[in-house]
């Protein structure tokens, strides 16, 4: 076992496209990290780096004590302890179970008793006991991806990567093979580093979850905290389905022009990047959690759907957009004079097209720097909000990784 260490590690292909910029790293002895990002934000391209597949252009790689790349030094993939799952043509068809699963043994030399011990072993530890004859053609999807497991882990590998490796699994062998796989790393005391696209898989899994955009790390931290305390509206947006409005914070809260919105100070928590761009200006009396922002700081204001409650009610402002069943409640995108709000609620049940009441309960403010998008309520002068104005051209709202809604709105004011 062994920790994996990235400093300072930016990757450039050729042809220019940024992989890794200057990403900081570490994945601790034992620990299972997992690696979370839009498409493109260097998830694959991490971990093809700490397996000796791509070389960083700068930074170093260690794996335990030994540095495995850097400018001067150069580890070969194979020589460097680690075992890795990938998500699809992870088992060669045309060999048996067993030899499919010795052949790391092989290529180190192990003796041919000794490597039958150590298959069986492994297979034993991922519930495929007796399989060694087996043709991989013959067994289910998710036995493949066991054996691919059976694999990774009979070199004894200090670190296991995985590569989406689950997500070519349907539901619910998915959800099995997961709480298998964390059983296993944690009785090898393997540790761990695993890409997926799945947000849930991630959270469930991991003891720390980092978010990367654009070859960076946006922020790492064990699943509760990412979820409590996003660091920025991209990651709130990205894990936790915000809807993200742009506007600006002053005396009394949150002002957004497209669509008009207003949500009250003591609503509103900052982001952990609000504290430069907010403390110490003048403004209106500190709230909890929200002090003296500076009148028109442009923010983007992050709302959680666990955040927005909806309540039908025929004469309400909004409409439900759309329902998805959700076990504990409805998954509902409200549409509240043009703005897409998405809401989560326990024991909430809702058809598309109600009429509903909406109350944004609680939002997080970033500076809108914090994305470097610019906020569109900042465009605006205060004077120019009238009770009743004309209907804004367009809105630059964004919900979850990046959908944007463009309509017409009244002024309306949360509850
Ligand atoms: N072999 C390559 N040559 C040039 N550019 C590449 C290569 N591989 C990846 N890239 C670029 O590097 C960036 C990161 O890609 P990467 O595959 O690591 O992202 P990812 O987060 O794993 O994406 P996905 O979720 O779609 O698999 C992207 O801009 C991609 O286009």
């Amino acid at each position: 076992m062994s920790s994996v260490s990235l400093a300072s590690v930016s990757l450039a292909y050729p042809g220019g496209h940024l992989g890794l910029a200057d990403v900081d790293l570490r994945v601790g002895d034992g620990e299972f990290v997992a690696l979370i990002g839009p498409s493109g934000s260097g998830k694959t391209t991490l971990l093809r780096t700490v397996a000796g597949f791509v070389r960083p252009t700068a930074g170093s790689v260690r794996v335990g004590d030994a540095v495995v790349a850097d400018a001067d030094r150069w580890v070969e993939p194979e020589r460097r302890g680690l075992g890795m799952v990938f998500q699809q043509h992870a088992v060669w068809p045309h060999w048996s179970v067993g030899r499919n699963i010795e052949y790391p043994l092989r290529r180190s030399g192990v003796r041919r008793a000794e490597r039958a011990r150590r298959v069986s072993e492994a297979l034993e530890l991922v519930g495929l006991a007796g399989t060694e004859r087996r043709n991989p053609a013959t067994l289910s999807g998710g036995q493949r991806q066991r054996v691919a497991i059976a694999r990774a882990i009979v070199a004894r590998p200090r670190v296991l990567l995985l590569d989406e490796a689950l997500s070519a699994l349907d539901e619910p062998l998915r959800d099995r093979l997961r709480l298998e796989l964390r059983l296993l790393t944690r009785e090898l005391g393997l540790t761990v580093l695993h890409v997926t696209h799945d947000r849930s898989e991630a959270l469930a899994l991991a003891d720390r979850v980092v978010v990367l955009d654009g070859g960076r790390v946006q922020q790492q931290g064990a699943p509760a905290e990412l979820l409590r305390r996003p660091a920025s509206a991209f990651v709130a947006g990205f894990i936790a389905d915000a809807t993200v409005i742009e506007g600006a914070l002053d005396a009394s809260g949150f002002r957004a022009h497209r669509p008009a919105l207003r949500v009250a100070a003591d609503r509103i928590e900052r982001g952990p990047e609000t504290g430069a761009a907010a403390a110490g200006a003048a403004g209106g009396a500190a709230s909890p959690g929200w002090a003296s922002p500076a009148p028109g700081s442009p923010v983007e204001l992050a709302v959680l759907p666990e955040h927005v409650r909806v309540v039908p009610d025929s004469e309400g402002p909004a409409a439900v957009a759309s329902s998805l069943f959700g076990r504990d409640g409805d998954d509902l995108v409200v549409d509240w004079n043009g703005l897409r709000l998405r809401s989560r609620g326990r024991g909430i049940r809702c058809a598309a097209g109600t009429r509903v009441r909406v109350e944004i309960e609680r939002a997080i403010a970033y500076p809108a720097a914090s994305t470097g998008r610019r906020a569109a309520g900042a465009e605006e002068p205060d004077a120019h909000e009238p009770a009743a104005a004309a209907p804004p051209q367009s809105s630059r709202t964004r919900r979850g990784s990046g959908a944007a809604e463009a309509q017409p709105a009244p002024p309306m004011v949360s509850a």
